[in-house]
C-alpha cells in the first residue's frame, strides 16, 4: 500500500534560499500597526473590545452561556449549553438514567427541534441504518489511498469525493440536503475508522475492516469497528455516547461559523462539511484534544514529579513563555471564547474520567490532570485578568485514552459528533443565509500609480 515517504515527495530544497528571501520580502510588507485596529474599531476575531462575539446571526439550534451582561459589563457565570432549549447535562443524565444511548436522539433533537418519542426514534434509527452504506469500492478506491497520520484531512478528502458519487450533489432543496446530511452523519464513523485502520496497516499492522451493525448505537458501532475482536464493555460505550452528545453542537463556534460562511455562497453540502472539518482540526479548536494528551506526555517527560505543583507550574510557565511544547505559548484544553467560570461539558467529562480512572487504576494520571487544571487556571486567569477554566478538550483525550482509542482518532471523534450540529446549521442556513456572508475590511495601503517594468 502507498504511504507518503520523503522519497515519494518531490525535493524542492534547492529553492530554499529563494523561499527565504521571498518570505523576508513578504514580512517587510505584511505588518499592520496594532493601533489602527482601535482607530477603525475593527472587530478582531469578530469580537468586540470586551472579547464578546459580534452578533451576526440568529439560531434556534443551540445556546452557549458563559457570562451575563449588566450595563455592558461582562459578568462571569457558570457555563451552560442548551440544545434546542434543553440543558445538555440533563440530556446526558436522562439517557444514562434510562440506560439508553442518546446520540441518535441528540441528532434528531438538533435537526428537527423536538425530543423524539420512542416510535419516532425507532423510525429515525431505521432510516439512518438504511443510509449507512458507502458507495461500492469507495473504501478501496478513496479511503485507503495514500494513508496519512492525519485522519481529519483524510476524512475531508473522503467527504469531498462523495460528491462525485451523488447524482443530486448540487441540489440544495431542504429534502435533498437533509438526505445528504443524514448520510454523511451516519457514515462518518466508518470513513474515519477505516482511514485509521488503513494508516495502521501501512505501518505494518494487520488490516481488518468490520461492517457496522444495524442493532448497535453510533457509540457501540465506533468501538465495534475499531477493535479487532469487536468487543467493548457497556461502560465504555456509555461513556463514548455521552462524549458524542456533549460534542454535538456549540453555537457559533469556528467550524460552525465556517459552515455558515461556506453555505451562504450557495455551494453543495459536501463542500460545506469538508470546510467545517478543516476548521475543526485546528489546535485552537477541536484539534486541541490531541494537543492536551501530547502536553501531558511532554510534562511527564520534562519533570521529575508531574504531581508536584511547583514542578507543574515551572513547566507550564515554560509553555506560556514558548520555551516548551510546540512553542506557541498555549496551554491546551484551557480557556474559551465564551465560557468563563466553567465549561459544562468539561464538568461532565471530569466526572466520567474520575470514575473510569479509578476502575482502570489510573488515579495518578487523574491527579496530574487535576494539578494541571488547578495551576493553569490560575496562571491564565492572572494573565488575562478574566476567569478561565478547562474546556471540553481537556478531559476528552484522557477519556479516549482510557477507552484505548488511538490519538489519531480524537479529533475525528469530535467531528463524528459535530456532524449533528453542522447538519442542523447547514439546514438552518438554507433559510437563514439567504444573504451571502461578507464582512468589511479596510485597506490601509496607500494608492500608487502603476510603474512600468523598466522604471522599477
Ligand atoms: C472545542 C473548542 O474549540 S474549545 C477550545 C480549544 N482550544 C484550546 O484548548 C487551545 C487553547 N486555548 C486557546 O487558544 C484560547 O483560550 C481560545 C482560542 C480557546 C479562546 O481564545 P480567546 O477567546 O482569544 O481567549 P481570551 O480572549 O479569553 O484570551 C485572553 C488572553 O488569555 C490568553 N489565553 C487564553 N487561553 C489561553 C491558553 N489556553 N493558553 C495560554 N494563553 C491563553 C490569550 O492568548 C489572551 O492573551 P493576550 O491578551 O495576551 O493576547
Ligand atoms: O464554541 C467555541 O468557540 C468552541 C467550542 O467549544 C466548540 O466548538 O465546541
Amino acid at each position: 500500500m502507498a504511504t507518503i515517504t520523503t522519497s515519494t515527495v518531490n525535493d524542492y530544497s534547492h529553492l530554499d534560499p529563494e523561499l527565504k528571501r521571498l518570505t523576508q520580502l513578504w514580512s517587510e510588507n505584511a505588518s499592520i500597526d496594532k493601533a489602527l485596529y482601535q482607530k477603525y474599531d475593527v472587530k478582531r476575531g469578530l469580537r468586540d473590545a470586551n472579547g464578546r462575539g459580534v452578533l451576526a446571526s440568529l439560531t434556534r439550534i443551540s445556546e452557549v452561556k458563559g457570562y451575563t451582561v449588566d450595563d455592558n459589563d461582562t459578568i462571569p457565570c457558570e457555563g451552560v449549553l442548551y440544545y434546542r432549549g434543553y440543558d445538555v447535562r440533563e440530556i446526558v443524565k436522562g439517557v444514562l438514567s434510562e440506560k439508553r444511548f442518546g446520540f441518535e436522539e441528540t441528532v434528531y433533537l438538533l435537526l428537527f427541534g423536538k425530543l423524539p418519542t420512542r416510535g419516532q426514534l425507532d423510525e429515525f434509527r431505521e432510516m439512518l441504518n438504511e443510509y449507512r452504506h458507502l458507495p461500492k469500492n469507495f473504501v478501496r478506491d478513496v479511503v485507503m489511498k495514500v494513508p496519512t497520520s492525519d485522519m481529519m484531512n483524510t476524512l475531508a478528502r473522503s467527504i469531498l469525493t462523495l460528491y462525485c458519487y451523488d447524482d443530486r450533489a448540487n441540489d440544495t432543496s431542504p429534502e435533498n440536503v437533509l438526505r445528504q446530511c443524514l448520510q454523511l452523519t451516519v457514515n462518518t464513523p466508518q470513513l474515519a475508522i477505516y482511514s485509521y485502520l488503513a494508516y495502521r496497516s501501512a505501518r505494518g499492522d494487520g488490516l481488518y475492516l468490520h461492517r457496522p451493525q444495524p442493532e448497535l448505537s453510533m457509540a457501540e458501532n465506533i468501538l465495534y469497528l475499531l477493535r479487532e475482536d469487536k468487543s467493548f464493555t457497556e461502560l465504555e460505550a456509555r461513556a463514548l455516547d455521552a462524549a458524542l452528545i456533549l460534542h454535538a453542537d456549540h453555537g457559533s463556534n469556528n467550524s460552525t461559523f465556517t459552515n455558515h460562511v461556506v453555505s451562504s455562497s450557495g455551494t453543495d453540502t459536501y463542500s460545506v462539511i469538508a470546510a467545517s472539518l478543516c476548521a475543526l482540526k485546528g489546535p485552537r479548536h477541536g484539534g486541541a484534544n490531541i494537543k492536551v494528551v501530547q502536553m501531558m506526555d511532554d510534562l511527564k517527560a520534562s519533570v521529575d514529579d508531574p504531581t508536584n505543583e511547583s514542578q507543574v507550574r515551572e513547566y507550564l510557565q515554560n509553555v506560556l513563555d514558548k520555551k516548551a511544547l510546540d512553542g506557541k505559548g498555549l496551554i491546551y484544553g484551557m480557556g474559551h471564547a465564551v465560557y468563563s467560570l466553567s465549561d459544562p461539558r468539561a464538568e461532565v467529562l471530569r466526572t466520567f474520567v474520575q470514575s473510569i480512572s479509578k476502575e482502570k487504576g489510573l488515579t495518578e494520571e487523574m491527579d496530574i490532570y487535576q494539578t494541571v487544571e488547578k495551576v493553569a487556571t490560575e496562571m491564565i486567569s492572572q494573565h488575562s485578568g478574566r476567569p478561565t477554566a478547562v474546556n471540553v478538550d481537556f478531559y476528552s483525550g484522557f477519556l479516549y485514552k482510557m477507552l484505548g482509542l488511538p490519538y489519531e482518532l480524537y479529533t475525528p471523534l469530535f467531528a463524528i459528533a459535530r456532524m449533528a450540529g453542522w447538519s442542523a446549521h447547514r439546514m438552518e442556513g438554507l433559510v437563514e443565509s439567504s444573504k451571502i456572508i461578507r464582512p468589511a475590511c479596510k485597506c490601509i495601503e496607500k494608492r500608487r500609480p502603476y510603474v512600468p517594468m523598466n522604471e522599477r
